[in-house]
């Protein structure tokens, strides 16, 4: 374990694009999160077409982006149906026999299944207690998208061998396409934050490197649950998101947690309705830290599954990186990718995870024994 304990806090190791950084994170107990540290932001004035409105809710984005870069979004244009849709057909498929799950196993074009225990996304905490599924951009989940890019080096996702769900194809499509368009247009809003054209990442996403997740968190194991303190098992051990954005839906479970400037893991409880939307990053790259990109994690602590869905956003991979000018502190860390690719960054950043992922055939691993052996 590399989560050295020192009086009342601890060091908690986490993987940047720039190497290994540490927090210092206080013991005991999460708490809520107070409107301050985690505002709920109505953004229906992104839709509008009066400046005015679009610049108002820019104002509060800038204003949560360099506080936590974390905040929830209300009156966000997607329907209800649409996410209890998907939902549904999440909670449909992880209830499936692993059989039929493992139909559509992850494969190195990372999209599909990933079963439970065998991902480990902080290695020095525990093996992440979830099942999840990935579905990537291609452009025929993508309405802006030219006729000509569908087929061009894409391949469709194999719906076809969910075939024991006949709506799960299209709930889940459905979902990404609203997630992507809202991420489009909030990108154009935080354009305006940064104070650079609103068009400014328009085509830098035009074909993104985008992903849409389901991930389920099982019930926390009896045993587990009685030495919970000392085995702090995880259903998604501490990180920062990749990219641009990242739009999530957490059911009414509860168990995201959000670590604070001051070290304090807070509750991002969940709000009827609402998306959170965080800063990854690659966001707080190119605005050279200006907008945090905030450790968070999931701890599941009811007897009962949990469900949440993100939706990350990125640029297209062959887009280059630029410090946006506005921010530029000229720290050379960040200068360092200036003029690199995406797709680099992207690279740099996942061998520098040490994300674990436990191979077909081994045991799932203990709660008691957090050892892994490397990716293979
Ligand atoms: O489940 C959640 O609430 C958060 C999920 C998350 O952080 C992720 O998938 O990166
Ligand atoms: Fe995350």
């Amino acid at each position: 374990m590399d989560t050295k304990k020192a009086g009342e806090t601890y060091l908690l190791e986490i993987s940047s694009g720039f190497g290994p950084v540490y927090h210092s994170v206080k013991k005991g107990p999460p708490r809520d999160a107070r409107t301050d540290e985690i505002p709920i932001i109505d953004v229906s004035g992104i839709f509008s077409q009066n400046l005015s409105q679009r610049q108002a809710v820019a104002n509060q984005i800038y204003q949560a982006g360099t506080r936590m870069g974390f905040f929830y979004i209300i009156n966000h244009g997607i329907p209800e149906s649409i996410t209890e849709a998907a939902a549904k057909s999440t909670l449909d498929f992880f209830h499936l026999p692993s059989e039929e799950k493992n139909k559509v196993h992850f494969s190195h074009e990372i999209e599909g299944y990933i079963g439970y225990n065998r991902e480990q996304l902080n290695y020095t905490e525990s093996v992440d207690l979830k099942e999840r599924f990935r579905l990537p951009y291609r452009p025929s989940l993508d309405p802006m998208s030219t006729p000509s890019l569908i087929g061009s080096g894409y391949k469709e996702f194999p719906w076809e061998k969910i075939d024991q769900l006949p709506s799960f194809a299209g709930s889940i499509s459905e979902c990404f396409i609203s997630r992507l368009q809202l991420a489009r247009q909030l990108l154009r809003t935080i354009a305006l934050a940064l104070e650079l054209p609103e068009d400014y990442f328009d085509l830098k996403v035009a074909q993104p490197m985008a992903a849409l997740a389901l991930n389920y968190f099982p019930p926390l194991p009896t045993e587990t649950a009685k030495d919970n303190e000392k085995l702090e098992r995880l259903g998604l051990g501490s990180h920062t998101d990749f990219g641009l954005i990242t739009l999530l839906w957490q059911d009414d479970s509860g168990g995201l947690q959000i670590l604070s400037p001051d070290g304090e893991w807070l509750k991002a409880k969940p709000i009827p309705g609402s998306l959170i939307c965080n800063m990854g990053d690659f966001m707080s790259m190119i605005t050279d830290g200006k907008f945090i990109s905030d450790v968070h994690k999931v701890k599941n602590e009811n007897s009962r599954e949990r469900i949440s869905i993100p939706f990350f956003m990125g640029y297209g991979a062959k887009e280059k990186i630029e410090i946006v000018e506005s921010c530029r502190k000229n720290t050379k860390e960040r200068d360092k990718f200036q003029g690199l690719l995406a797709s680099d960054w992207i690279e740099q950043r996942m061998n520098g995870a040490k994300v674990r992922r436990v191979g077909e055939g081994e045991m799932p691993v203990s709660d008691k024994d957090n050892t892994l052996a490397e990716d293979s």
